[in-house]
């Protein structure tokens, strides 16, 4: 499994669209997740981005973790709306606020043992997170203000911190692209939709793909609130992208 990444994820979407020089960075190899950093409010959480990013995780046999920093900046209601949202993808969901230092505990939990990368748009607090963590972080202490300082423009390599409870994360962070691979078919798409694929077997033919055919088991379950009607959504569009992919051939 090969990630290739690089530092800033609104350069990615920007460079991403002409197609035509595309940034990439040198792969890492062994990623066990992708804890995909979005903040509740400033800026609020990129549904589309988020989905995109489980699909590619998954895609890459890696496990999406959905972190929502600057929990403090909103009510307990949106949280819940938040969390209800991925809840039901089965994905795991973590608040924080670096600034309020909540859930950082849980976040070092989940670091632990694993080979994590940071994905996110600027700006959600991935470096405060890191930040949080730094006390952790096992370098000496020259060295840990010179990496976290460190711009991202002089960064050429890729870099996993090391932190004593026993977990690497890539400082940056980042897919070179989120453009659907191009080797998905439309029969296997709904795999990376967990919540969806779980209906699969429950629909009148076989083959649904959830959109137009009769007694859909998802579509019912949409309807009925067991799966997220935005997920549903981004679903419906995505798999519209992989089928005029598969036309392209
Ligand atoms: N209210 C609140 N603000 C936060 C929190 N975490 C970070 N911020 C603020 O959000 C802004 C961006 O934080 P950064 O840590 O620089 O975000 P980043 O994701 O590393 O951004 P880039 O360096 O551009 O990739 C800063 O002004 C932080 O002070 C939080 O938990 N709550
Ligand atoms: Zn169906």
């Amino acid at each position: 499994m090969i990630f290739s990444i690089i530092s800033d994820f609104k350069g990615v979407i920007e460079k991403v669209l002409p197609r035509k020089n595309e940034l990439t960075r040198p792969p890492i190899a062994n990623v066990d997740q992708v804890i995909i950093v979005n903040a509740c409010l400033n800026p609020p959480p990129d549904f589309w981005m988020i989905d995109r990013l489980t699909i590619l995780a998954l895609w890459n046999k890696t496990k999406p973790i959905l972190c929502f920093n600057k929990s403090d900046l909103v009510t307990e209601d949106e949280l819940n709306r938040i969390r209800s949202i991925y809840e039901k993808a089965n994905f795991k969901v973590i608040f924080t606020s670096s600034k309020q230092n909540i859930g950082i505990d849980e976040l070092k939990e989940t670091l632990t043992g694993k080979k994590s990368v940071f994905a996110g748009l600027s700006g959600v607090g991935k470096s405060s997170l890191l930040n949080s963590l730094q006390t952790e972080l096992k370098l000496q202490t020259g060295e840990i203000s010179n990496k976290l300082k460190r711009g991202k423009h002089t960064t050429r390599h890729v870099e996993f911190l090391p932190f004593t409870f026993g977990g690497l994360v890539a400082d940056t962070p980042g897919f070179s692209s989120l453009d659907l691979p191009k080797d998905i078919v439309r029969e296997q798409f709904s795999w990376l939709f967990p919540e969806i694929y779980a209906y699969q077997n429950e629909c009148k033919f076989s083959t649904c793909l959830h959109n137009k055919e009769p007694k859909c088991a998802v579509k019912e379950a949409v309807s009925l609130g067991k799966i997220s009607e935005n997920r549903y959504k981004n679903y419906l569009a995505f798999l519209e992208e992989v089928i005029s992919n598969e036309r392209s051939y």
